[in-house]
């Protein structure tokens, strides 16, 4: 006798991509915000008077509680106790809790003047705000993988999570693409209106996920019923935590993490800078063409994670991206590569690879953590990560300024300091390096522990 496999919610495709949608649009949402002060640093000097270093202090607030008070590690832990529902309404409350902070700080006039431990109030508290969202999005992110993971495991899992990832990019490109414009749409500019639209559409994504909660219900009540035998499944102890640190093929996705990523964020942080004074492009022009970066994943990262679920091949997609990288970053070195469309096809081939990396990293982690411990595994991957994406533009900074001025001259009407950004570029060349080393590490001990990670996610 054949015994009928009963269905649940999952493999219904109308719900599964529902949930994805609803999902995705709250990460989106928190992209948007994690960027919509990138391009507004001009406007905050002009029109509240902020100075690089206030933009600096308010920038790397992201990694405050998020590193400094293990916020991110907790936010695993609680994600694996309780689960997606209350972890993820609670990661989209923090998140608009942080904004209207920040949102509050940037309006108001009562804080100017003042300063709290030599920090401009007003800097202080946006800082503030700033913090608490960055928990919330970065929890919010941790979710959103295992909500994928349980809508989509054995089906188009890589695909899933590479569009989820895509629609974040158009969260961040439209940040850098339409912060500016909205921030001067009645001709007076005022910086706070690009965080009010921020903070308007985080409301907006907390009731996607609201909707999602209705959904995710149904679905963990059809996955009951389906059981006949009713299996209770096991539980995440605060034990896995070892587990997960002891674990030599997460070890190796972590730091393959810290090293690609910490190539390309902090890389994109002064890309601006690399332009004008490597290329020689206009000021105003310049971030153009780092822009173009995420325009280009957006297509890429569902394509190749398509790939991954039907094709496998998920280690060495890792160290073709890795090895892109590379290439890209000593490319960016040479010094007499520096005509204005050579810059553009680098972007565009560094937008290949933080597309092909992250579309296999992400549903990897799946293959080799269990379901329980998923959050907790991919919190610690993200802590690790938060480190470098601290650290790294502290030291470019720092390396610009003791080895890299060649000069000074006039930008508009102020005197600035020229850089040659050769050795900022085989710094990142060299994260390159140590990131193929570590993907080759991982596709080896896939080899050992057959986590699969070269196999197809789609069971057929
Ligand atoms: N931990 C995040 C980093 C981030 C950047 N902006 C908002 N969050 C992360 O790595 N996400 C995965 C990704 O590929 O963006």
């Amino acid at each position: 006798m054949t015994e009928k496999i009963r269905e649940t919610l999952r493999d219904s495709k109308k719900a599964r991509w529902t949930a994805l949608a609803l999902a995705s649009f709250t990460m989106m949402c928190g992209y948007f915000f994690a960027d919509v002060m990138s391009p507004l640093k001009g406007l905050l000097e002009g029109q509240i008077g902020w100075t690089s270093s206030d933009y600096g202090t308010f920038t790397s607030a992201y990694g405050w509680f998020n590193v400094f008070l293990l916020m991110l590690i907790f936010g695993g832990i609680i994600l694996d106790k309780v689960g997606v529902r209350i972890t993820g309404f609670g990661a989209a409350l923090i998140m608009v809790i942080g904004t209207a902070i920040q949102y509050w700080a940037i309006s108001s006039t009562t804080l100017q003047g003042s300063s709290i431990w030599g920090i401009k109030s007003q800097v202080f508290f946006a800082s503030i705000g700033y913090a608490t969202f960055a928990v919330g999005v970065e929890v919010a992110g941790i979710t959103v993988t295992k909500v994928i993971y349980k809508w989509f495991q054995g089906k188009e899992l890589a695909l899933a999570m590479g569009l989820q990832v895509a629609l974040a990019r158009v969260g961040t490109a439209f940040a850098l693409a339409f912060s500016v414009p909205i921030a001067k749409i009645t001709g007076v500019a005022d910086v706070s209106r690009s965080v009010l639209v921020g903070l308007i559409a985080l409301c907006i994504g907390l009731l996607a996920f609201v909707v999602y909660i209705f959904i995710d219900k149904k679905l963990d009540q059809s996955i009951a019923d389906a059981k006949p035998d009713n299996l209770e499944e096991e539980e995440f102890k605060i034990s896995d935590i070892r587990k997960i640190v002891t674990n030599k093929g997460w070890w190796f996705i972590a730091i393959l993490c810290v090293l690609f990523y910490s190539a390309v964020f902090p890389f994109l942080k002064y890309a601006t800078d690399l332009m004008v004074n490597k290329f020689g492009v206009e000021m105003d022009l310049a971030g153009l063409i780092p822009s173009l970066l995420p325009f280009g994943t957006i297509l890429l990262t569902p394509l190749f994670g398509n790939i991954y679920d039907r094709m496998g091949k998920g280690a060495s997609i890792m160290i073709w991206g890795s090895v892109l990288l590379i290439v890209v970053h000593l490319l960016f070195a040479v010094p007499f590569l520096n005509n204005w469309a050579i810059a553009i096809l680098l972007v565009i081939m560094l937008g290949i690879a933080f597309s092909l990396v992250p579309s296999a990293m992400w549903p990897s982690v799946t293959k080799i953590v269990p379901e329980r411990q998923l959050g907790t595994a991919m919190a610690l991957i993200f802590w690790v990560q938060n480190w470098g994406l601290m650290g790294v533009p502290l030291l470019i900074g720092w390396v610009l300024d003791k080895y890299c001025i060649t000069g000074q001259t006039v930008r508009d009407g102020l005197m600035v300091n020229t850089y040659d950004y050769t050795l900022p570029m085989l710094i990142f060349a060299g994260f390159g390096f140590l990131a193929v080393l570590f993907a080759f590490l991982l596709k080896i001990e896939d080899r050992k522990k057959g986590y699969g990670l070269e196999k197809p996610n789609y069971i057929r």
